[in-house]
C-alpha cells in the first residue's frame, strides 16, 4: 500500500473518460510542430478542442491561434447535385438515352427537369426537333456538378468568383468555422509532467528517478514549527494529529492552502457569494452565531488590508527568484487585489439574487445590503472558498486549494454533534472538468485516507449544481455513513467573479471530527472537545497514520 508521502499522480484528463485529448493534441503538436486543430479532429467538438488547448496553453505548454475562416457547404439541393447531376445533366441523360423525348414525358416534368431543360439547350446538349427534343452530343461535362464537388470537398471553389452565383442559386451556403493553430509553448513538453514530490526506495529500485520530474524545491516556505513541552507529536491533540495527515495528503497531490484565519466573516462571504438566499433557515438566529458588537462589516473588499496571500506553486516562485520585489507576500497581495473591482462583483451578487443574471433566473427578491454586511461566526469554510475563488479571478488559471479550519453552527449540544467543528475542504479549478472527474478525485482522495468503495448520493447545495454526498461503509455500524459533501460550483457564482465561462470548479468538505472519532474509537464529541476533555487521555494518543488501520 503506497505511503502517504509517496508521489501522487496528477490526472491527466479530469473527466475520467478513455480519451485523452490533451496528450492526442500534444503527439500531434509534437509531430508537425504547426497544427490546424479542428481539422486534425474534425469529429471532436470545438468547445471540447477549446477547452483541451487552454488547459495546455496555462501551462504555456503550446501556444495556438485562432483563425476565422468562412467555409462553403452544399445545400441540399447542391449535394442532390454531387450525388445524381446537374438538373441539365439529367435532362440530357433522359434524351440521350430516349433518343428522342416528348417535354411531355414523365422524365422531363420533374421540377428539376423543368430547371435544367433552358440550360441543355443553351449549352448545345439538345435542341427542339419538331415537339421533341433530341440529343446534340453523345458526351457532356458536367461543369456544375464538378465545381460543386469540387467545393464540397475544399470547403472553397476553385475560382473564388463562382461563389456569387452558386450562392444566388441557393446551391451553396457559407459557415463561419473558427481553427485553432497551435504550436510548442515556452513550456513545451511531450505530456504534462506528473511532478513527483518525494524520492521513494521504489523509485530508486525500479531507475524512474532517473526520468521523473521533481518539484522544484520552495526555499521560501516555513518550516515546521518546533515542539515545546512534552515532545513529538504525542503533544499535538489528536484533532491536530489527524489535521496534520490531511495536509500531507493534499499538499502531496498538489493542492496549496487557503488563509482561513478569520472566524468571523461577513454575510457577503459565508452566504450571498454563495447564493444562500437572504431568507434561507440557515442563516436564521437558530443556525448562526451573529456577532453583536460591531454587528457590521465594510462592505465586500474593504477588509483588503488584511494581508492574506495564497502560498503560490513552487514553480512560480522560482520563477519569481530574480524579481525580489514580487515575491514579497504584500507587494503580491497588491497586485493581485489591484485587478479586483469589489463594486462589480458586488452589483453582479445582487442581480443575480434580485433579477437572474449569467444564466441564472434569480430568487427574485429585493436583495437587502444590510445583511450582506451583517458578521457571523463562518458557518462553513466555503466562504473562504468564495473569497480565493475570486481572487483567482484576478489570474484565472487550474488550480486546487483546501482548507482545514474550525466553524460554528448554533446547534443543540449532544454526543455527536458540537456548535463549533472543523471542516476540510478542497477546491479545484480546471477547464473542462466534469462530474465523473469529481467523482474519480474524490476516490482517490478518501483511498489516500484508507476509504475505499465510495458511494454518491444527489444532493442539494445553493452553490453546487450537481451536488453529491459521499458515503462510505462503516465496518463498525455495519452500515453506509455519509462523510462528506461535494459538488460543481455553480457558473452563476463563478461568473459573477469574473473567471471565464470554461473554467470550471469542484468544491468539496468533510468534518475533521468524524475521520477522529473513527481512528480514536471515540465515541462522544466532547471527549475530543470542549471542557470535558480529559488532557492525560489526549496526552496517551498515540499518532496515526490514516492509510492505515
Ligand atoms: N460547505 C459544504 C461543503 C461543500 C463545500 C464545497 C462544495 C460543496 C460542498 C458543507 O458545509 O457541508
Amino acid at each position: 500500500m503506497p505511503g502517504t508521502r509517496g508521489p501522487v499522480p496528477v490526472p491527466l484528463h479530469p473527466n475520467g473518460g478513455d480519451r485523452d485529448l490533451t496528450q492526442e493534441i500534444l503527439n500531434a503538436v509534437d509531430e508537425h510542430e504547426t497544427v490546424p486543430t479542428n481539422e486534425l479532429f474534425p469529429h471532436t467538438s470545438q468547445a471540447e478542442i477549446k477547452a483541451a488547448l487552454d488547459r495546455l496553453a496555462s501551462r504555456q505548454m503550446v501556444e495556438y491561434d485562432t483563425n476565422d475562416k468562412e467555409h462553403v457547404v452544399l445545400t441540399q439541393e447542391g449535394q442532390d447535385i454531387v450525388d445524381e447531376g446537374s438538373h441539365e445533366y439529367k435532362v440530357w441523360d433522359a434524351v440521350h438515352k430516349a433518343g428522342k423525348l416528348s417535354p411531355k414525358d414523365q422524365a422531363l416534368s420533374t421540377p428539376s427537369a423543368k430547371l435544367g431543360q433552358g440550360n441543355a439547350i443553351k449549352l448545345k446538349w439538345i435542341k427542339k426537333d419538331g415537339d421533341a427534343f433530341v440529343p446534340l452530343t453523345d458526351s457532356v461535362t458536367d461543369t456544375t456538378r464538378e465545381q460543386l464537388r469540387y467545393a464540397s470537398e475544399h470547403h472553397a471553389f476553385e475560382d473564388a468568383k463562382l461563389l456569387k452565383d452558386y450562392q444566388k442559386r441557393k446551391l451553396v451556403a457559407t459557415q463561419k468555422v473558427i481553427t485553432y493553430i497551435a504550436r510548442k509553448g515556452p513550456r513545451w513538453a511531450r505530456e504534462i509532467p506528473v511532478e513527483v514530490t518525494d524520492l521513494t526506495a521504489e523509485m530508486i529500485a525500479d531507475g524512474s528517478w532517473k526520468t521523473a520530474t521533481f518539484k522544484p524545491y520552495n526555499f521560501k516556505a516555513r518550516g515546521v514549527l518546533g515542539e515545546a513541552g512534552h515532545g513529538g507529536t504525542g503533544a499535538l491533540h489528536p484533532l491536530n494529529k489527524v489535521r496534520e495527515e490531511f495536509r500531507k495528503i493534499f499538499f502531496n497531490m498538489g493542492f496549496v492552502e487557503m488563509p482561513t484565519a478569520r472566524f468571523v466573516d461577513s454575510g457577503f462571504w459565508n452566504f450571498d457569494a454563495l447564493f444562500v438566499p437572504q431568507q434561507h433557515p440557515a442563516r436564521d438566529l437558530q443556525d448562526t452565531f451573529y456577532v453583536s458588537d460591531p454587528a457590521e462589516a465594510g462592505p465586500p473588499g474593504a477588509d483588503e488590508s488584511v494581508d492574506v496571500v495564497l502560498a503560490e506553486t513552487a514553480e512560480e516562485d522560482d520563477d519569481e527568484s530574480d524579481k525580489p520585489t514580487s515575491s514579497d507576500p504584500a507587494t503580491r497581495a497588491a497586485e493581485t487585489t489591484s485587478k479586483l473591482d469589489y463594486n462589480e462583483y458586488f452589483e453582479n451578487v445582487k442581480r443575480v439574487h434580485q433579477d437572474g443574471a449569467f444564466g441564472s433566473i434569480g430568487y427574485r427578491y429585493p436583495y437587502n445590503d444590510a445583511e450582506t454586511r451583517r458578521l457571523v461566526l463562518r458557518t462553513h469554510t466555503t466562504a473562504i472558498s468564495a473569497y480565493c475563488l475570486h481572487r483567482l479571478a484576478a489570474n484565472p488559471r487550474p488550480c486546487r486549494y483546501f482548507s482545514i479550519d474550525r466553524v460554528f453552527r448554533n446547534e443543540t449540544v449532544d454526543a455527536t454533534h458540537l456548535a463549533e467543528f472543523h471542516q476540510i475542504e478542497g477546491v479545484i479549478a480546471d477547464y473542462n472538468l466534469t462530474l465523473g472527474g469529481l467523482q474519480a478525485f474524490l476516490k482517490r482522495f478518501f483511498r489516500n485516507i484508507g476509504v475505499p468503495d465510495l458511494k454518491f448520493k444527489p444532493a442539494y447545495n445553493p452553490y453546487t449544481e450537481p451536488s453529491m454526498e459521499v458515503y462510505a461503509w462503516h465496518e463498525g455500524l455495519g452500515k453506509l455513513v455519509e462523510i462528506g459533501n461535494s459538488g460543481m460550483f455553480r457558473p452563476e457564482m463563478l461568473l459573477a467573479m469574473g473567471l471565464p465561462e470554461d473554467l470550471r470548479c469542484y468544491g468539496f468538505g468533510l468534518s475533521l471530527e468524524r475521520p477522529t472519532m473513527i481512528k480514536y474509537g471515540i465515541s462522544n464529541i466532547r471527549e475530543l472537545l470542549g471542557h470535558k476533555v480529559d488532557i492525560g487521555d489526549i496526552e496517551k494518543m498515540p499518532a496515526v497514520r490514516l492509510d492505515r488501520e
